[in-house]
C-alpha cells in the first residue's frame, strides 16, 4: 500500500453550534505518530471520533485509508462476559489473538475475570488489549493513559513502538505524558 493511512485536510469540527477547531491537516504514513494535546474542551477527543467516522466532518476532509482501531473513554467490552470472551467478540469479527493481547497488557491472569470487576487502569489495559488484537494499522487512541500506572504506560510507549516498527500508524489524544518519538504534534487552542 502506497500513500498515507490517513489524511485530513482543512478540517473543522463544530459541536453544539460551536467551532472547535478549523483548518486542520495531517498526514499519517506508515510508521508515523501524531499527538494530539490541548486544554480540556478543545477537542481533543471530538477530532479522535471524527477521524473514526462517529462525528460530522464540517469542512474539509478525512480520509481513512486503513482499518482503524478506536479506543474511546469506554473500553466497548461486554461488562458481564469473561474478559478474555469479551474481547473474543470482537476477536471473531477481526480475526486477532486475544491471549497474545492479554499477554502483551499483563491481563492474562484476569481472562476468566468479568470485565465489570475489572480496576480502573485494568479496564484501559483491556481496552488497549482490543485494539492490539484488532491487527488494525491505523490506531486511535484517546487518552490511552489515563488510569495506567508508570509501568502500564511503559508499556503502551511500548505497544505503540512496536506497532509503528510494524507499519502501523497511530493518533493519540491525551492530557498525560505519552512518549511518542518524532510525533507530528497537534495542539489545539481555546475553543471558538
Ligand atoms: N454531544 C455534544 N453536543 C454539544 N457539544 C458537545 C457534545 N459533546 C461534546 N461537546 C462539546 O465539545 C467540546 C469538545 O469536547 P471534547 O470532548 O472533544 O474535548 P476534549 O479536548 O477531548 O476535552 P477533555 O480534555 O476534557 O477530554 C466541549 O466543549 C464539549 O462540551
Amino acid at each position: 500500500m502506497s500513500g498515507p493511512l490517513l489524511q485530513v485536510r482543512d478540517a473543522a469540527c463544530v459541536r453544539g453550534g460551536r467551532r472547535l477547531f478549523a483548518g486542520l491537516g495531517l498526514a499519517l504514513a506508515a510508521g508515523e505518530a501524531a499527538l494530539v494535546t490541548g486544554p480540556n474542551g478543545t477537542g481533543k477527543s471530538s477530532l479522535v471520533r471524527m477521524i473514526a467516522g462517529l462525528l460530522p466532518v464540517a469542512e474539509g476532509s478525512v480520509t481513512v485509508n486503513a482499518r482503524c482501531a478506536l479506543l474511546a473513554e469506554q473500553p466497548s467490552l461486554d461488562a458481564e462476559l469473561p474478559l478474555a470472551k469479551a474481547l473474543g467478540f470482537w476477536a471473531a469479527i477481526d480475526g486477532g489473538d486475544v491471549a497474545a493481547a492479554l499477554a502483551a497488557v499483563g491481563l492474562a491472569g484476569l481472562a476468566p475475570v468479568p470485565v465489570r470487576f475489572l480496576s480502573t487502569g485494568q479496564r484501559r489495559r483491556a481496552g488497549i488489549a482490543r485494539v492490539l488484537a484488532s491487527n488494525a494499522p491505523l490506531w486511535l487512541l484517546d487518552e490511552p493513559a489515563n488510569g495506567l500506572d508508570a509501568a502500564s504506560v511503559a508499556v503502551l510507549e511500548g505497544l505503540i513502538a512496536a506497532h509503528r516498527a510494524g507499519g502501523g500508524a497511530v493518533l493519540v489524544a491525551t492530557h498525560l505524558p505519552v512518549a511518542l518519538p518524532g510525533a507530528h504534534e497537534i495542539r489545539l487552542g481555546e475553543g471558538a
